[in-house]
């Protein structure tokens, strides 16, 4: 069996600096046409400038035979101007603008702490922009059960948020929940959409306790209950425009994972393609794939679709046990087993 698509786009994506970006670019830029680059280094990218700098070892790091691109983003603090939204606008180069609530993940200390209190000209200049908010959607109060910090996050923050700023644009990254399912169907096309991950439609909380302690599994927002992978399946595969591909790949150094306190972060990018056509093909819904890969992305953030293909082919393969480089290892999604779909460039 084979399918031939416009090529997709990831619109969540860690390339991390240094080394590691330049083990990990490859295998986005083998597959994908263009991503939207996360900006939660070490220390973040809040500033236009800095996002140019690191746009430019970005593009250095990508094989010269391939055609991708990536798209920046700001890490929103606590101090980010508007005058700061009018430079990124202007640039060219920023495509969105990310909201880490303080402690919330990887990366996030230098997060928000108070959205509405401090930040609120920020997003009113983003409206004016037309500068979408990209939102990881967990509240970080430590006496809210964990399983339930994506759900809280909606009531007490998004809810209010699109209710006092209708006109803004947000992803709502890496959903997790029927909750955030019912959230976005319920908002206003074109405003609010959501990214979905390999992860979290091929994987639940099982997963992370499967035969002992599964640190691979491990990614914020935690998995969750079948009933929530399933409500993300039906969502994707019903043709909404509303969803679309984001692998929130997110490599770190294994001693970093195998770790008494291990961090967050699934590493999908070799994978992702071929996880998202078995869930499309196991949903019936193969039809629904290209949409959900190459349209939904591009479209909702105003930007032209691909032109160029990529083939989706029924060719097992193995994913290598361990990818490694002279600086460490780091470990694939789904590492040593066989899938079914191998995608190819043409
Ligand atoms: N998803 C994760 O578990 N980790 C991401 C951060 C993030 O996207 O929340 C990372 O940067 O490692
Ligand atoms: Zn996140
Ligand atoms: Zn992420």
């Amino acid at each position: 069996m084979e399918l031939t698509i416009v090529q997709p786009d990831d619109f969540h994506l860690h390339l991390r600096d240094g080394a590691l970006l330049e083990a990990v670019t490859p295998h986005s830029a083998k597959h994908f046409g263009r991503a939207i680059i996360m900006p939660n280094l070490k220390p973040p990218i809040t500033t236009t400038s800095s996002a140019i700098s690191y746009r430019e070892s970005i593009l250095k790091a990508i094989p010269k035979t391939s055609n991708f691109t990536p798209l920046m983003t700001l890490y929103l603090t606590d101090a980010t101007t508007p005058n700061e939204i009018q430079l990124a606008k202007k640039s060219g180069f920023v495509y969105g603008v990310k909201l880490y609530p303080a402690g919330a993940t990887t990366n996030s200390q230098d997060g928000v702490t108070d959205l509405f209190g401090n930040c609120y000209s920020v997003l009113e200049e983003m409206v004016e922009q037309g500068l979408p908010l990209l939102v990881h959607g967990e509240v970080t109060n430590p006496e809210v059960d964990i399983f339930d910090r994506e759900k809280v996050f909606i009531e007490t923050i998004l809810e209010p948020l699109i209710q006092r700023l209708p006109q803004l644009k947000v992803v709502m990254e890496h959903i997790t929940t029927m909750d955030a399912v019912k959230f976005v169907e319920s908002c206003k096309e074109g405003y609010v959409a959501a990214t979905v991950t390999p992860q979290h439609i091929l994987l639940n909380r099982n997963a992370l306790f499967q035969g002992g302690l599964q640190p691979h599994n491990y990614c914020l927002p935690v998995l969750k209950r079948e009933i929530h992978r399933q409500a993300i399946v039906s969502a994707i595969t019903s043709g909404s425009r509303r969803f679309f591909l984001g692998t929130d790949s997110a490599p770190h150094d294994r001693r970093k994972k195998e770790s008494a306190c291990g961090c967050a972060g699934i590493y999908n990018s070799p994978v992702a393609l071929s996880l998202y056509a078995k869930v499309f093909e196991e949903a019936g819904a193969l039809d629904k794939l290209e949409a959900f890969t190459s349209f939904n992305g591009p479209d909702f953030y105003g930007i032209p679709r691909n032109k160029s293909k990529i083939k989706l082919r029924k060719s097992p393969w193995r994913v290598p046990e361990c990818l490694s480089f002279p600086f460490g290892d780091i470990i694939p999604m789904f590492a040593g087993e066989t899938l079914e779909w191998e995608a190819l460039l043409i």
